[in-house]
């Protein structure tokens, strides 16, 4: 019986993960639950934002279904106690390099996009973001200059090993979708780009039939107001990808439609799936939040992780049924909470 690893974590995270478990219990797929404490729920009940025990179910598990940490009451704790440690721990202890963001627009989302919807129509794309190196793991801290003064630093690097592995998956996508691939990146100012720039023209070489297109992330976040049906497949590094995932999103109707998978291999083994969000301290407990980007990812966990396309597919399609329906959380200018959403989707896999 496959084992998914459930890590709500804080804020919004209890909620929308309760809804994608819903959606997953009721296909009665024969799958194994079991909690783990995560982020500030995890420091306040365990004493760590990633506790060992939590460590160890995500280890053990076939899939991860993450909700989200973040707590302003936890910003002033030293940096290693702070509940983002945890999603950047998972992804680094369990070698999750590979993030899959898919954004494409929901028929019937057209007027929720910030874009005019003859631009937002033609968005079905995917943010292939590396998720392991650059800038978030880097050396970090902050010290003294010469004239006294304090200077924060963080390091961005990314060794050639790192950026292959990423530009593979990249070209291995573009090739089962419309062989088309972005690489997005700063090689005009920075060496860590140059360096990601000659490693992907070097891995093109293996993909000749995939157009490669290199694009500055400061143009590519213009573009993607501009003309976002010209993308299929971006790949890029990790702090670029994090802040141009949520642009997409915004390009399709809500944060709150944006669903992840975070893989070490390209298919078929463990990954972490979680909605592109964080923990929006700003809704918490109102029950304001959608759900549908963490049933999404329940759907990519079902795909990716458990051989499982079928029930993904149902449920991707009464996420669609819902939102075709008129189905509107507030974030997409409606009425419904969290669960009256979840009950939407729900009604939609009968
Ligand atoms: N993977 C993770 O666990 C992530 C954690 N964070 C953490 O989350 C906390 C809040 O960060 P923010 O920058 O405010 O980003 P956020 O994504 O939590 O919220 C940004 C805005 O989007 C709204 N929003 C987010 N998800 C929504 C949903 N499902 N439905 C409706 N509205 C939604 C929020 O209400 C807020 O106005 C911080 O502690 C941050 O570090 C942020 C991003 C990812
Ligand atoms: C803690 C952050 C790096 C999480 C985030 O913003 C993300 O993964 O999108
Ligand atoms: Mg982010």
């Amino acid at each position: 019986m496959p084992l998914v690893a459930i890590l709500a974590g804080d804020g919004i995270g209890p909620e929308v993960t309760a809804e994608a478990r819903r959606v997953l219990e009721a296909l009665d797929l024969g799958i194994d639950f079991e909690e783990g404490l995560v982020g500030g729920a995890g420091y306040r009940g365990a004493g760590h934002p990633l506790p060992p025990a939590t460590l160890d179910l995500a280890k053990r598990a076939d899939g991860v279904l993450f909700g989200a940490v973040g707590d302003p009451a936890c910003d002033a704790l030293e940096r290693a106690m702070r509940p983002e440690q945890a999603i950047l721990g998972l992804r680094k202890e369990l070698g999750l390099f590979a993030n899959l963001r898919p954004a494409t627009l929901f028929e019937g989302l057209e007027d929720a996009a910030a874009l005019r919807p003859d631009v937002a129509r033609d968005i079905d794309m995917v943010i292939l973001r590396e998720l392991t190196g650059d800038v978030y793991f880097g050396e970090k801290g902050l010290r003294t200059t010469g004239e006294g003064l304090r200077q924060g630093y963080d390091v961005m690097a990314y060794d050639e090993a790192e950026v292959r592995r990423i530009a593979i998956v990249g070209f291995e996508m573009a090739m089962r979708r419309k062989k088309r691939l972005h690489s997005v990146d700063k090689a005009n100012v920075l060496e860590t780009s140059q360096l990601w720039r000659d490693v992907v023209n070097e891995v093109a070489t293996g993909y000749p039939e995939v157009a490669l297109i290199h694009m500055y992330a400061d143009n590519a976040a213009m573009q993607l107001v501009r003309h976002p049906g010209q993308f299929d497949v971006m790949v890029t590094g990790n702090m670029f990808g994090d802040i141009l995932s949520d642009l997409a999103s915004m390009c399709v109707g809500s944060i709150g439609m944006l669903p992840s998978a975070a893989l070490r291999e390209w298919a078929g083994a463990c990954g972490l799936y979680e909605p592109i969000h964080g923990s929006a301290p700003d809704i918490a407990g109102q029950g304001k939040a959608n759900p549908c980007a963490a049933i999404l990812s329940a759907a990519m966990l079902l795909r990716h992780s458990l051989d499982m396309p079928e029930p993904a597919d149902r449920i991707e399609t009464a996420v669609a049924a819902a939102i075709a329906g008129g189905a509107r959380t507030p974030d997409l200018g409606g009425t419904l909470s969290t669960s009256a959403m979840g009950d939407a989707v729900l009604a939609g896999l009968a």
